[in-house]
This record gives C-alpha cells, sequence and structure tokens, in this order.
C-alpha cells in the first residue's frame, strides 16, 4: 500500500506545491486548512506516514499539532514549516518532538528528501532494542527510552558526560536505530585536527587551492551525506570555525576550499562536549548562536559511579569481548574482585572499567581475575590532592614522595585527554616543554 500524508496549510499555493510534490513520490495527501480540520482528519482513523504542517494556521499553530500527535498518534512523524529565517520557531518545535523542519521557500529537493526519510521513520515501528550500550539501571532505561525516540526525529542533539562514560556510542546507537543507519556515521575529535587543516577536513577542497592540495578531497560533512556527523569534543572547536560550522547547519550546505558553488548537504548533527558549554559561553570559548543550533536536545551519559549495579554486567560483557578478540578463554572475575570493582569510583569511566580489564586479563595466571591483578588506585584516586594532604609520609622521603604525586596528577590528566600532551599540559596549566622534562624525569615517557 502507499504512503498516506497529512498536509496542514492554509495558503492554497503550498498546499498545492505539497500535493503535487508528494503525488510524484508515490504518496498520497489529505488536507487540512486549519488545526480542527486536521483533529478531524486525525480522528477518522487514517494512519498517517508524515504530518507537514505549517506555523501559522487560522485556529492555533503548529506545535499544538506537534504535541497531539506526539501524544495521541507517536508513529506520525511531524514536521513543521516555518517562516524564512525563523529559527526560534523551528528549534522550539523540534524541542516539543517535530522531527524535522522545512523553511519558507520551500525547497523541492529538501521537501523530497525530508518526506523519504519521515516515511522510513514511519515503516520501522518496532525496532529491536538498542544492542549496543550494556547496562539495566534505571538511569540506563531511560538513557535507551531517550535514545529510541531521538533517533527518530533529525533534531541536533548534544550529549554531555565525562571522559569515557559513553557519548560515542550513544551517537552511534541514535544513528544505529534511525533512518539514516544504512548511511555512514562519521566521528571526528574535534580536538584532533590541526587549525590549520580543519577547514578542508570539515569541507573538502579543490585540486590546487593551497600547498599541498594535490587532489580534490571530500570533507567530512560530504562522507557524512545522509547520514550522522558526530562531533566530539566539541567545545575544542577554535572560534572561527565555530563560525563556518554554524553556517553550514543553517544554511544546510558546504562549500569547499576553493570552490565557488555551495554544495547542498544532508546530515544530522550529534555532538559531545565533557565540559560545560555555559561555561566556555561566558568565558567567550564557545558561541552562544552555535550552542543554540546544536543543542536541541540534550541528552547526558551517566557517570560509571552513579550506576554501580551496572558494573558486573559491564565487566562480563568486556572480558568476552576481550576473549574474543585475543582468541584466547574466556576469565572471570572473583567475587572480591568483582566487589572491588563495584566500590570504585571510576573516574574515567567505562573507558577505564575497560581499561583495567584489559591489563588485568592480560596478568593474570590463571581464569579467574583477582583484586590484586585489577591494580585499583585509591578510591580517592580522583580526589587526590585532598588525599595526600592529610597523609604523613611514613617515613619516606618528602622529594620521593612529591614525586609520587606528581606522577598521579600527570597521568590523570594524560588520561583525561587520551595521551595528547599538549592538552594534558593544558588541564595541568604548565607549558608542553615542562610536560616534557616531567615525564622523562619520572621515568613516564
Ligand atoms: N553503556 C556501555 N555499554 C558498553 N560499553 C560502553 C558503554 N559506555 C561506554 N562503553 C565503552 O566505553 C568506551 C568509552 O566510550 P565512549 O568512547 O563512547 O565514551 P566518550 O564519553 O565518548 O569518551 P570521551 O569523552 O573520552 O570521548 C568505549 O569503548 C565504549 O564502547
Amino acid at each position: 500500500m502507499g504512503s498516506q500524508a497529512l498536509i496542514v496549510d492554509d495558503e492554497p499555493d503550498i498546499l498545492e506545491l505539497l500535493n503535487i510534490t508528494l503525488s510524484r513520490m508515490g504518496v498520497q495527501c489529505d488536507a487540512a486548512e486549519t488545526v480542527a480540520d486536521a483533529k478531524t482528519l486525525l480522528q477518522a482513523g487514517q494512519h498517517y506516514d508524515i504530518c507537514l504542517t505549517d506555523m501559522r494556521l487560522p485556529d492555533g499553530n503548529g506545535i499544538e499539532l506537534v504535541k497531539l500527535i506526539q501524544c495521541q498518534y507517536p508513529n506520525t512523524p511531524v514536521a513543521v514549516i516555518t517562516a524564512h529565517g525563523n529559527v526560534d520557531t523551528a528549534i522550539e518545535s523540534m524541542k516539543a518532538g517535530a522531527f524535522d523542519f522545512l523553511s519558507k521557500p520551500i525547497d523541492i529537493e529538501r521537501l523530497r528528501t525530508l518526506v523519504s526519510t519521515a516515511i522510513k521513520v514511519s515503516a520501522t515501528e518496532n525496532l529491536p532494542e538498542d544492542t549496543l550500550l550494556v547496562g539495566k539501571t534505571a538511569a540506563m532505561k531511560l538513557l535507551k527510552q531517550q535514545i529510541l525516540k531521538l533517533s527518530r526525529s533529525q533534531a541536533p542533539v548534544l550529549i554531555s558526560g565525562e571522559s569515557g562514560s559513553g557519548k560515542e556510542l550513544i551517537a552511534r546507537s541514535i544513528h544505529q536505530q534511525g533512518p539514516r543507519a544504512d548511511a555512514p556515521f562519521i566521528a571526528v575529535n574535534c580536538g584532533a585536527i590541526p587549525r590549520e587543516l580543519m577547514e578542508s577536513e570539515f569541507f573538502g577542497h579543490k585540486k590546487g587551492s593551497f600547498t599541498g592540495a594535490n587532489i580534490d578531497k571530500a570533507g567530512l560533512f560530504q562522507a557524512a551525506e545522509n547520514g550522522t556527523l558526530f562531533l566530539d569534543e566539541v567545545a575544542d572547536l577554535p572560534m572561527d570555525m565555530q563560525v563556518k560550522l554554524l553556517r553550514a547547519i543553517q544554511e544546510k550546505a558546504v562549500r569547499p576550499i576553493g570552490t565557488q558553488q555551495e554544495l547542498p548537504i544532508n546530515v544530522r548533527i550529534l555532538s559531545a562536549t565533557h565540559k560545560n558549554l555555559q561555561e566556555e559561553i561566558k568565558r567567550g570559548n564557545f558561541r552562544q548562536d552555535l550552542y543554540y543550533r546544536i543543542n536541541v536536545i540534550e541528552l547526558s551519559a551517566p557517570a560509571l559511579r552513579d550506576r554501580q549495579e551496572d558494573i558486573p554486567s559491564l565487566a562480563d560483557a568486556i572480558l568476552e569481548r576481550l576473549a574474543s578478540e585475543y582468541s584466547t578463554p574466556n576469565a572471570s572475575l572473583s567475587s572480591q574482585a568483582m566487589q572491588a570493582l563495584i566500590n570504585y569510583s571510576f573516574p574515567g569511566n567505562v573507558r577505564e572499567l575497560e581499561n583495567i580489564l584489559e591489563r588485568a586479563y592480560t596478568l593474570c595466571d590463571s581464569n579467574t581475575i583477582q583484586v590484586n591483578d585489577l591494580q585499583l588506585q585509591s578510591p580517592q584516586h580522583s580526589n587526590t590532592k585532598q588525599t595526600h594532604q592529610h597523609e604523613t609520609l611514613h617515613g619516606q622521603p618528602l622529594d620521593e614522595h612529591l614525586e609520587e604525586i606528581e606522577k598521579d596528577f600527570i597521568v590523570n590528566a594524560l588520561e583525561k585527554t587520551k595521551w595528547n600532551r599538549t592538552e594534558a599540559a593544558k588541564v595541568l596549566g604548565i607549558s608542553f616543554r615542562s610536560l616534557r622534562y616531567r615525564l622523562k624525569k619520572l621515568g613516564l615517557e
């Protein structure tokens, strides 16, 4: 059976344009001119694969319909049509649950893309449960529900959370469960691209546009076409790049370096940060307008210490994966070792759990991992400063003791920055040169 759309607008020209475009795509349309007419059609029992509604209607507004359909007909994706340049309503409607928006004057190509995405969403009603994220605590259940809901929308999502807490995995999960699943998921660490290459990395370049540009190169946006672009550590984008990114998101188009032509793009943007972006805005490091665009929906990845009950199942899943990666027998944790993990504070979250288990798995003598194999730091590791202040020296020379503290801080900073020494030096508030000197001195190289 063909697809069915509900189109709601009081301007006959727009209704006609929608009707013709959709009919050519094999989608049948029912038209309404008011909120009341739309309600009557919905109540008549017809299932709609998409509802397209104007924002301003004679007896109400589009957001009202978005809310009503969300609540009573959750399998029908709704897209709103907004006045040209009205970002506020577009964002407000997506926050209210609209799956996407279209701004006037209507671009036929965009309309077609939007409708076919919506039909895909509507056709995949009963998706299998998320298989990427391990965890059954209330926090994880809620997160998985949110992911499922968000995967159907095209709204930009900002995922916040501590390092290693699973932000990228959450983004992947949103992508995999949504209508873009068959297209690429491209993850980019915004802090890791050299500044001078950034524009070309994101938008591509034409052969000969700068020294070293020996061939035409597609950027990340083009690589993610029809799929998802995941901007990890988005707070690390330099200001000039933030402006360019904002423009690309707003215009839904990019211009490769050395070309005159804008290329239209159809990419969903997901971002993540472990920093507090509001703070970064106050400090003048992040643009308010970009924040507003990428943070339409906010998700937060819970810290592992706040969902301790998930530690056993995570540990089992990780050990199973290690055994299959190494093609060696599966190992398990002694009950004391498991308890020690449950009591540990995991400043580095799931990534730290993975590292601890990988080391223990390689080091342990039998197939059972004991507490000692885990080599856990003291539970207060993340709070090193305080604990050391209150400790006595236990007969250890002061210098040696201080070196230990120094080592702790440096290792901590390196772990936090995934061993990026430039970043670690920043975290520590010392110069790169000084960090290099200390690494040598402490035998950490
Ligand atoms: N709920 C989970 N279930 C299974 N594995 C997880 C879960 N959360 C995180 N992981 C694993 O932990 C590691 C770190 O996760 P991920 O890279 O998604 O974290 P992140 O928050 O993006 O980290 P960073 O802030 O450092 O970029 C990955 O190997 C990921 O597969």
